[in-house]
């Protein structure tokens, strides 16, 4: 194994609040390059505010405190204009309905293209090359014939294999995946699961997954946080938080899961057998 490497963004000590809600009370994590940081909490524990934090898309009227560092520079201390150049460029999001973030209206190869010429200055030729490319790379059938097409062309979970293509044009150092497989069909999930997990070793992505599915944590992230009511009350490996959890409330969210066989704790239902990683989830349908 080796040591621990840089992060490539920290949120330190970040609160939102809205009104007289505080939202974020001192949030603190570390996405490194090629490391999977799953998420988890209860529904409105802030695990999405967080993701968009990182991307400075907060909800008008929010006032913020904290550090959300990017190579060093405090996103939060950003201009709008310097943020845009931030999103999409060097921070990217995948939200959990590709049939809401695609545009149904504008063929695939438009909506990868046009975010790459705005962000890279590539010309027609250029970005149609690299769309086709990564269209191959997230494993859509016949790349160049998909570049021709309409979301409504392709499957959920070809869908989302089309968002995160859009999400990866301009070579972004962090996805932030916000519940990237709630809405596919169970038969899916585990192959953009499995994709999510090569892009991040094959391009020493930083990827923040948020999601409430203690399963889908178990087989794709290294690093685990549990939020509890706008703060992060455990953090650490995978493995210890989702087997020997230090606080009662990630043991609770442990307890809650359905039992998966006659012998089954929640150890065991969630850590794959070691290196196995994702390799344990089934084969994907589509
Ligand atoms: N636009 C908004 N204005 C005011 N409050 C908001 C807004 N969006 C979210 N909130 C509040 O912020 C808190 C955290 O919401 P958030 O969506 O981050 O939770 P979550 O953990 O992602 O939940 P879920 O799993 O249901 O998506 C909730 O109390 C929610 O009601």
């Amino acid at each position: 194994m080796s040591g621990p490497v840089a992060p490539v963004l920290s949120v330190e000590d970040l609160t939102v609040s809205i009104g007289e809600h505080d939202i974020l009370r001192g949030v603190g994590i570390d996405l490194r390059p090629g490391r999977v940081h799953g998420l988890a909490g209860e529904s409105g524990s802030g695990k999405t505010m967080t993701g968009l934090a990182t991307l400075g898309l907060l909800p008008h009227g929010a006032r913020t405190t904290g550090r959300v560092l990017l190579d060093g520079r405090d996103l939060l201390d950003l201009s709008q204009r310097d943020l845009n150049k931030v999103r999409g460029r060097e921070i990217s999001m995948v939200f959990q309905d590709p049939a809401t973030s695609l545009h149904p209206m504008l063929s695939i190869g438009r909506q990868l293209t046009e975010h790459m010429r705005h962000h890279l200055r590539i010309g027609k030729a250029e970005s149609r090359a690299r769309a086709i490319e990564l269209l191959g790379q997230v494993r859509i059938p016949g790349p160049a014939a998909a570049f021709e097409r309409y979301p409504h062309q392709f499957s959920g979970g070809m869908r989302q294999r089309i968002a995160i293509a859009i999400a990866l044009a301009c070579g972004p150092k962090v996805l932030i995946a916000d519940e990237p497989t709630t809405a596919l069909d169970v038969t899916v999930q585990a192959g953009v699961l499995r994709l999510i997990r090569g892009l991040c070793d094959d391009l020493g992505l930083a990827v923040l997954l948020v999601t409430h599915d203690l399963g889908v944590m178990s087989a794709v992230a290294d690093e685990v946080s549990v939020m509890k009511d706008g703060l992060v009350v455990e953090t650490g490996p995978r493995s210890h938080v989702l087997r020997e959890p230090d606080h009662p409330y990630t043991r609770a969210l442990l307890d809650a899961l359905p039992r998966q066989g006659p012998a089954a704790r929640p150890g065991e239902i969630l850590d794959p057998p070691p290196a196995a990683g994702v390799d344990t989830l089934p084969r994907e349908g589509s």
